[in-house]
């Protein structure tokens, strides 16, 4: 018997694209990692009312002057994450109707916390709407009617509400924690609205490094023209994509094998072929930086998501770290070993 009145607390990973993305966007394959280098949590607290906890720092609503206020915005934007808590509750309430989940009448306050770099490719919004969409199946007890694998779909329809642009992929990686393939075969995704979701063990995984930067504003990202090149059928971009997808393929039997080598030289290929696509305006010097910084030493690059954070793979020990190390230093970027967060999914389906 559940205690009530009793609050709630979850927690979400960031996430890192670690091959084949941006596929995931066009019916392609990816593996992605959550990590425990950074989190987003959600407390719940039954209350009289309904209502959503500004937090301190991420909705800020007073000001020193109108200079912070400006500045502020012009690095943050304008939003926090109180919408996303809202969004949840509207996408959540519309799952539950639909399928005839009946949700019982007692209110609750919510409010959230995060320590995942922002505009860094790390998925900070969608660990907020992870940990908010466990709060919710806990507090409603409804945990068994909502499919472990209808859930990274919910969760983007929530930002889908906003208006934010994103992909399946960070959304799985939150709610399967740990090492997971991704097939997003077109057929099975257009039937079931879901990708083919294979969690593996994150023991599999070499130790990656993360570099990111500290103020990563000034990155320079421009409007991309790829989803529309490739809806008008362009062939660079189709074939590029289909390789990228592809890379992911290769990296699971790779990562089966321990052939770091292959692992190093595919996630090469991976960045090389978001280069090929984007083009260096949309990717950002920033970005650009970071990965070239991390091959001046020899290691393998990639972008974790769509810009903001890379992983690097030093394949020749301790000195090469050392030395990507003092030259991120040097650039002014922070690095960091990636720590895989545990699967929340059984063992035995590895
Ligand atoms: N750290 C954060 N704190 C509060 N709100 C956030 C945070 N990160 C993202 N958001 C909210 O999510 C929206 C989309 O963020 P997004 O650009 O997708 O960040 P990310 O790449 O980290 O997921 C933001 O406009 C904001 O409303
Ligand atoms: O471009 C990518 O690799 C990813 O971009 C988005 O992630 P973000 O963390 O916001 O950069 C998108 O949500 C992912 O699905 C893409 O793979
Ligand atoms: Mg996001």
């Amino acid at each position: 018997m559940k205690e009530i009145g009793k609050s709630i607390k979850c927690e979400a990973y960031a996430r890192v694209g670690f091959l084949g993305n941006p596929s995931d966007g066009y019916y392609g394959n990816t593996i992605a990692i959550a990590i425990r280098n950074f989190s987003a949590s959600v407390t719940l607290e039954p209350s009289d009312v309904l209502a959503f906890r500004p937090h301190p720092v991420h909705d800020p609503a007073h000001f020193a002057s109108l200079q912070h206020m400006v500045e502020r915005v012009e690095g943050e934007g304008y939003y926090g994450g109180v919408r996303l808590l809202m969004a949840t509750c509207k996408v959540f309430h519309a799952y539950c109707s639909d399928h005839g989940i009946p949700l019982h009448d007692r209110n609750f306050t919510l409010s959230y916390d995060t320590n995942v770099p922002r505009q860094t490719g790390l998925s900070g919004s969608s660990a907020i709407v992870c940990a908010a969409l466990s709060c919710l199946l806990e507090y409603y007890d409804v945990g068994d009617r909502m499919k472990v694998e209808d859930r990274p779909r919910v969760m983007l329809s929530a930002e889908e509400e906003l208006g934010i642009t994103a992909g399946l992929q960070d959304r799985v990686a939150q709610v399967y924690g740990g090492l997971v393939y991704l097939d997003f075969d077109r057929h099975y995704l257009e039937r079931t609205g879901n990708g083919l979701y294979v969690p593996m063990d994150p023991k599999l995984l070499p130790q990656l490094h993360l570099i990111y930067a500290k103020n990563p504003s000034d990155s320079g990202k421009v409007h991309s023209t790829v989803r529309k090149r490739w809806l008008d059928g362009d062939e660079l971009v189709r074939s590029c994509m289909q390789e990228v997808a592809n890379l992911a393929v290769m990296g699971r039997e790779a990562l089966l094998q321990q052939d770091f080598r292959t692992i190093a030289k595919l996630m090469d290929r991976n960045f090389d072929l978001r280069r090929t696509m984007f083009g260096d305006a949309a990717l950002g010097k920033m970005n650009i930086d970071m990965v070239e910084t991390a091959r001046s030493v020899g290691a393998a690059c990639k972008f974790t998501g769509s810009g903001g954070a890379v992983i690097a793979l030093c394949l020749d020990g301790e000195k090469q770290v050392k030395a990507l190390e003092e030259a991120c230093a040097k650039a002014g970027f922070i690095v960091e070993p990636v720590i895989p967060a545990p699967s929340f999914v059984h063992p035995t389906t590895f």
